[in-house]
């Protein structure tokens, strides 16, 4: 098994998104959604954006947001990905996709096997699907785990990554249980509520490193 893919989410300082791309985070997230302790103002984002190496990939985050907001959010940021978290549609996801020079990525609340069937309407509109646990307090970064058991026979229509509820000590096996080549963390690389720790971010890293079979 290779190396997942590992995206760092709600990054909000210097210092925090330089231990990321140190400890070999291939995706870096900053969160554009006002009511998050993650939240980051347009100018934030693009501050922190500029620090990237460009063997990291920068994932916008937005919830929501009306056509025009979007395309000034991606003028001014810059990201290489925009991640929908919200009830974003398919026939939105695709227009934009047409249009703008970014990927796209949706995050999709799984909470049973009917609405796994319901994410297929997202293929050929995103360039990929994160699961992650049902919208609570907020549409994400609650912390919560979603039932892996759910993935584990599932049959990849589209790329596919795994979020919600990850943390240094569950995501091997996580990875292990529901193959997943792309996982996504906030929550559990954090001292309290939007304060990330590099320590928790290198651990988390170390801990996917060591699902990696031996050749
Ligand atoms: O992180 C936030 O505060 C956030 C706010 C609004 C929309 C999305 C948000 N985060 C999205 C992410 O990609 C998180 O990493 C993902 O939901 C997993 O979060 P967690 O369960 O806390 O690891």
């Amino acid at each position: 098994m290779p190396a997942p893919a590992v995206k760092i989410c709600g990054l909000s300082t210097p210092e925090t998104l330089a231990a990321a791309v140190q400890a070999g985070a291939t995706h870096v997230g900053l969160v554009h959604h006002p009511d998050s302790p993650r939240h980051l103002t347009l100018d934030q984002a693009a501050k922190l954006r500029a620090q990237v190496p460009p063997h990291v990939q920068t994932v916008l985050l937005l919830v929501n947001q009306q056509p025009q907001p979007t395309l000034e959010a991606i003028a001014a940021v810059r990201p290489d990905i925009v991640q929908f978290h919200g009830k974003e549609t398919p026939e939105w996801l695709a227009l934009l996709r047409g249009h703008a020079r970014v990927g796209v990525w949706k995050a999709f609340g799984l909470r049973d096997a009917a609405a796994l069937e319901r994410s297929r309407k997202y293929q050929g509109a995103a360039d990929l699907l994160l699961f992650d646990a049902p919208a609570n307090r907020l549409p994400g970064g609650n912390g919560l785990r979603l039932d892996w058991t759910l993935l584990a026979g599932f049959r990849p229509f589209m790329p596919w990554g795994l979020a919600g509820g990850l943390n240094p000590a569950n995501v091997a096996d996580a990875i292990r249980q529901t193959g997943a080549t792309l996982v996504d963390v906030s929550s559990g690389v954090e001292s309290e509520p939007g304060v990330k720790d590099a320590g928790l971010i290198r651990d988390f890293l170390r801990a996917t490193q060591a699902t990696v079979a031996p050749a």
